[in-house]
């Protein structure tokens, strides 16, 4: 595999250009682009959550909670006047870029059906979409690594392309590459399908991006074999964990337990908590034991999760123990490592520990309503 954010056949002065200017990098300043939206949560015709979304608020959450000391992060995201997270009580906390179309939003259908892990657990139609986050949008500055993290089609092939230029790894949401969304239907908002990656203008970028996560009801529509040969793919499966699969190895990373009252979320914070793992130092396999944590978080309750101050302390202390064993942020080097280590296992009961304290707090709230 090449070195992570490097394309394999871009002309040698250029990555050499790339790499200079990516040296003297803010230590670990991530940029997490895609933009946040609202949700309106259906269960049977009726109103259950009407809460903060996009894959940036998830992502940004996690990223807040479990992110080395040292690390930041900018957030690119757009919305529009209607805006209903900008302010208290509970805002979104990286402030967006303010358009003046409306704020995307998407509607969320929950069947009473009980679902299996891999089957889909909602239908989405996207409702309004805001403006699109184009190339110039992003700052002139260069980043340690990206998140792009669209939830509407509005990380365009282009912005993708810049982010690959500003930062030293990137790591994508299938999501934000492979939704198209249906003519409108009478005011109920645009039905949501998939399209195969492959032959979509994004394509051509997956050799120059770190990492591609997709849920498995995305998964075959980025084809893991052959997305494999150019980056990292994960594929997370739900209540059963998740696969990575790099050239010439995968691995499967184990669950934590959750008490499931909304799905939403999940995907967009197990990225994060994957990223927060590299930027600890941990190897690939081992930083899919925090994302999956913080997928199971998500899951537990209905929008944006708050995270109980026990079981984040927990988490930390946690992730500064083990980062006494790493060398230095994977993150910030030119090569990742993707075998789990000899202390996965350890760090697996450790955090599973950690997802007691999330359960306990989980069983002491008054919430009832359910998505799930
Ligand atoms: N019911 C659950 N119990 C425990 N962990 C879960 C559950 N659902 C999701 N997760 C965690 O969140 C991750 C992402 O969830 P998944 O449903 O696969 O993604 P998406 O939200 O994109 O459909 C999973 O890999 C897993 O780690
Ligand atoms: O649940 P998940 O797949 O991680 O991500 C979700 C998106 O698929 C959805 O479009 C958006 O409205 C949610 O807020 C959330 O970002």
């Amino acid at each position: 595999m090449p070195p992570a954010a490097v394309p394999a056949e871009e002309p040698a002065a250029a990555a050499a250009e790339e790499e200079q200017q990516t040296k003297g990098l803010p230590a670990l300043e991530g940029l997490v682009v895609g933009s946040y939206c609202h949700d309106v949560l259906l269960r049977g015709g009726r109103v259950v959550g009407e809460t903060l979304g996009g894959a940036a608020a998830f992502v940004s959450n996690v990223l807040d909670a479990a992110s080395p000391p040292e690390a930041s992060f900018s957030v690119v995201s757009k919305v529009g006047p209607d805006f209903a997270y900008a302010s208290a009580p509970a805002p979104a906390r990286h402030p967006p870029l303010l358009c003046p179309a409306p704020t995307t939003s998407f509607h969320a259908r929950f069947s009473d059906a009980a679902a299996s892990a891999h089957a889909p657990d909602r239908q989405l139609r996207r409702v309004n979409a805001c403006d699109p986050i184009y190339p110039d949008d992003l700052p002139d500055s260069r980043f340690a690594y990206g998140l792009a993290v669209g939830v509407a089609g509005e990380v365009l092939p282009e912005t993708l392309e810049r982010m690959i230029r500003l930062c030293r790894a990137v790591l994508v949401d299938a999501q934000a590459l492979i939704r198209v969304f249906d003519a409108e239907g009478g005011g109920s908002g645009a039905a949501v399908r998939h399209i195969a990656l492959e032959g979509t203008p994004y394509a051509p970028l997956l050799q120059r991006v770190a990492f591609l996560k997709a849920s498995s009801e995305e998964a075959p529509y980025i084809g893991v074999e052959t997305a494999r040969r150019c980056c990292c793919v994960i594929v997370t499966e739900g209540r059963d964990g998740c696969r990575l699969y790099w050239d010439d190895g995968e691995a499967r990373v184990a669950p934590f337990t959750a008490v499931q009252v909304d799905p939403t979320g999940a995907g967009d914070s197990y990225l994060a908590g994957f990223a927060a793992g590299l930027l600890w130092g941990l190897s690939a396999t081992d930083a899919a034991l925090i994302g999956n944590f913080f997928g199971a978080a998500a899951v537990s309750q209905i929008g944006v999760p708050t995270y109980h101050p026990k079981m984040l302390q927990a988490v930390k202390q946690i992730l500064e123990e083990k980062a006494i064993q790493r060398s230095s942020p994977c993150i910030s080097g030119n090569m990742f490592t993707f075998q789990r280590s000899n202390m996965h296992d350890e760090l697996h009961a450790a955090l599973q520990e950690a997802a007691r304290l999330m359960c306990e707090q989980r069983q002491n709230d008054t919430t009832t309503d359910s998505c799930d």
